[in-house]
């Protein structure tokens, strides 16, 4: 049988990446450190995905089993050194502490065998995959780099699909939306997989979506926070908010149809269609889970200060960005270490410090100054 091994059996990896290269004929070993879900998948050996509508649609995911990276590294390896595809969906933060355990399997494979491996990361963040190649690259020596040519191939892709925290902490089933699109950049044939869409340039599709569907999900999330709302489909239900985001998402449609000349009547609808996705009521997909990680956020290519950079570069407007960043800024959920971090740095350096640090901005550029105002406006 053809394997996949998914480092990452949270919601993404098991309610989407995993499911698909089950469905698609792959015996999946997820890779985690969640030893109550490694355990449980090589108890059950399958779980089921349900879709977040009224009829709760489920299929039964099957020839999926797990390892633990920490306890379990000779099998992970050896893992590595059989399967076709090596995928990620772990969080980007995270890259960096599994990438020595797969370069470990990649140097035993690449002298084992001619056989390609196709690795991708499945995060939220533009170029991830190649921020993986790299943290694997540091960890290997030159013999196997110079092996790597033509054996190991390396490919960016965008994942969107919403899926919550799961209600039920002991079940392996995961509730997800019914919408999925997961796009890989590669310009040659790969191994098919159910519903991979190869692209030959990913930007456009990863900023099309990096910001409309998380930038929106992040003002909604934010401005959730502040008025004390707890999912979701309840804040939009907000009339306000809902125009704050469409005021947020015409700001960085403008900057997608001027960046990739896309047609502004199709990008209309693509955002009333991520629109009606958000308003989904059986997902009670949580404030602080989509607001979670403000400072990963804010960061410089991240979608809520890259929009506002390059919509102020291309002479566009930036306002309701900048004000979505206030509301990044104000996030103080105390069960998020980066907010609870987030608040310290602001409270001992001020935002402006804070967004030269975090974000990348200079205290005197027009970004900086117009959140400083919004912030000032939301506090
Ligand atoms: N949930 C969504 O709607 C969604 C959609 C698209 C993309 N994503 C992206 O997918 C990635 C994962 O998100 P998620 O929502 O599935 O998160 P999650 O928290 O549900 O899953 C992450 C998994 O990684 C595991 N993990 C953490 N540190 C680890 C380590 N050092 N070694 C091994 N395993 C480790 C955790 O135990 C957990 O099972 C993120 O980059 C996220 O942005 C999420
Ligand atoms: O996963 P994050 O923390 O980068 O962003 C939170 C949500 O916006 C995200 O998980 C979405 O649900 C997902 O990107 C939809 O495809």
């Amino acid at each position: 049988m053809k394997q996949a091994v998914h480092f990452g059996a949270g919601n993404i990896g098991r309610g989407f990446i995993g499911a698909l290269f089950s469905e698609s004929g792959y015996h999946v070993t997820f890779v985690d450190i969640a030893d109550q879900i490694i355990n449980q998948l090589n108890e059950q050996k399958s779980y089921q995905v349900k879709l977040a509508t009224d009829k709760q649609e489920t299929t039964t995911i099957n020839n999926v089993s797990g390892l633990n990276n920490m306890a379990q590294e000779n099998e992970v390896i050896e893992t590595i050194t059989n399967t076709t595809y090596l995928t990620t969906a772990i969080g980007p933060n995270i890259l960096p502490r599994i990438a020595p355990l797969i370069a470990r399997g990649i140097s035993e494979r690449v002298y084992q065998t001619d056989e390609q491996l196709y690795v991708i990361a499945c995060e939220n963040q533009i170029g991830a995959t190649d921020i993986l190649k790299q943290h694997i690259l540091d960890n290997l020596d030159e013999d196997t780099k110079e092996r790597l040519e033509g054996r190991v191939k390396f490919f960016n892709s965008a994942v969107d699909r919403i899926v919550p925290i799961q209600e039920d902490n002991d079940s392996l089933d995961v509730l997800v939306e019914p919408y999925y699109e997961w796009v890989v950049e590669a310009e040659e044939d790969i191994p098919a997989v159910e519903g991979m869409t190869i692209v030959v340039e990913l930007a456009p599709f990863i900023e099309r979506k990096l910001f409309t569907v998380n930038t929106g999900h992040a003002v909604i999330a934010y401005l959730g926070y502040l008025n004390g709302k707890p999912t979701i489909d309840k804040t939009l239900a907000d009339e306000a908010i809902e125009k704050q985001v469409e005021a947020t998402l015409k700001e960085t449609g403008d900057y997608l149809v001027k960046q990739y000349g896309l047609d502004k009547e199709e990008h209309f609808k693509y955002i009333q269609k991520i629109v009606r996705r958000f308003k989904n009521p059986y997902l009670n997909d949580g404030v602080t889970r989509v607001g979670r990680a403000p400072i990963r956020k804010l960061g410089p290519e991240d979608r809520l200060v890259r929009p506002a950079t390059e919509a102020q570069k291309a002479g566009l407007q930036f306002t309701n960005l900048s004000k979505a960043i206030a509301a990044a800024l104000l996030f103080d959920h105390q069960e998020d270490e980066e907010a609870v971090k987030l608040q310290a740095m602001i409270e001992e350096n001020g935002i402006a410090k804070v967004l030269q640090e975090v974000s990348n901005l200079t205290e005197d550029s027009d970004v900086t100054q117009e959140v400083v105002k919004q912030y000032d406006l939301l506090k």
